[in-house]
C-alpha cells in the first residue's frame, strides 16, 4: 500500500517511521511518502491561507495549493482514496479500517487552521473516491493526528503484517465484535490479586469459553451499544429501548 499524506507539518508525521507502521515499510507493506503542502505555493511568504468569505474568526486553507498538491500527486501511480480528517466526516470504525486496508493507495489531505476552502473536497470528489472521515467528537487543531490514527489502524490489517494475524479475531473491535477479554502474565499473585484459576486449568476449551464469556460480559457492561439486541448474558440480558 501506498499512502501519501499532505500537511504542513510533515514532522508531525514523523512517529509513522517507528514501531507498527516502520516495521511495514522495512517489509515493503508500506509506502510512506509525507509531503508539505507549501511546496505548492509560489509567493515569497508560501502561504496556504487567506481571511474566510462571509466573515468569521479564523482562517481557511486556499484551494489553489492543494489543486497543485492533488493534481501533482495523482499524476502517476494508482488512483488514491482521499482522506480527509475533518470533525464533520464519517466516525472512524473499525470496519472502515478494513475498507481502507483493502485499498491499493490512501491520499491524508491534511487541514489545519478553520478548515480547507470546499471546493478542493467538491473538485476532488469529481476525480477520486473522497472519504471525510473524524476520529471522535472533539477538536484538534489539525488533520495530523487522525492520518497518525487511522494509518496505524489500516496497516495493521494489511495482510503480512501482523506477526499472528489470529490475534485480529480476539482483540476489541476485532472480527468477533466484542471488546477484548481481560489478560494477565507471571506472577501468579501480585499485590494480593490472584490470576483467574481458570487459566491454570490446561482446559483450552474451558478456558476459550471462559474468555468469550468476559468478553461479553465487559461488552455489555461498557459498550452494549456493540452488542446485538438479542444477546444475552447469563442473567444479563440486553435490551435495547425504543
Ligand atoms: N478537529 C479536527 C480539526 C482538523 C482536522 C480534523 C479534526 C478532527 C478529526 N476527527 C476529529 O477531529
Amino acid at each position: 500500500m501506498r499512502v501519501d499524506v499532505v500537511t504542513i507539518f510533515p514532522e508531525y508525521l514523523a512517529p509513522l517511521g517507528l514501531s507498527l507502521p516502520g516495521k511495514a515499510r522495512e517489509a515493503g507493506l508500506l509506502d510512506l511518502r509525507v509531503h508539505d503542502l507549501r511546496d505548492w505555493t509560489h509567493d515569497r511568504h508560501r502561504t496556504v491561507d487567506d481571511t474566510p468569505y462571509g466573515g468569521g474568526a479564523g482562517m481557511v486553507m486556499k484551494p489553489e495549493p492543494w489543486g497543485e498538491a492533488l493534481d501533482a500527486l495523482t499524476a502517476e501511480g494508482d488512483a488514491p482514496v482521499v482522506v480527509v480528517p475533518t470533525p464533520s466526516g464519517e466516525p472512524f470504525s473499525q470496519a472502515l479500517a478494513a475498507d481502507l486496508a483493502s485499498k491499493p493507495r490512501l491520499l491524508f489531505a491534511c487541514g489545519r487552521y478553520e478548515g480547507i476552502d470546499q471546493r478542493v473536497v467538491d473538485h476532488a470528489r469529481t476525480r477520486w473516491d473522497v472519504r471525510e472521515v473524524s476520529i471522535g467528537d472533539y477538536v484538534l487543531n489539525g488533520g495530523e493526528v487522525a492520518a497518525l490514527v487511522v494509518t496505524e489502524a489500516v496497516v495493521r490489517l494489511l495482510p503480512g503484517f501482523m506477526g499472528n494475524p489470529e490475534s485480529l479475531t480476539e482483540e476489541s473491535h476485532g472480527a468477533a465484535g466484542l471488546l477484548e477479554y481481560p489478560v494477565y502474565t507471571k506472577p501468579p499473585s501480585w499485590r494480593d490479586l490472584d490470576v483467574p484459576d481458570v487459566l491454570f486449568s490446561g482446559n483450552h476449551a474451558r478456558i476459550a469459553a471462559w474468555r468469550h464469556d468476559q468478553a461479553v460480559r465487559r461488552t455489555a457492561e461498557r459498550r452494549p451499544d456493540l452488542l446485538h439486541p438479542s444477546a444475552v448474558v447469563d442473567d444479563l440480558e440486553v435490551r435495547t429501548v425504543q
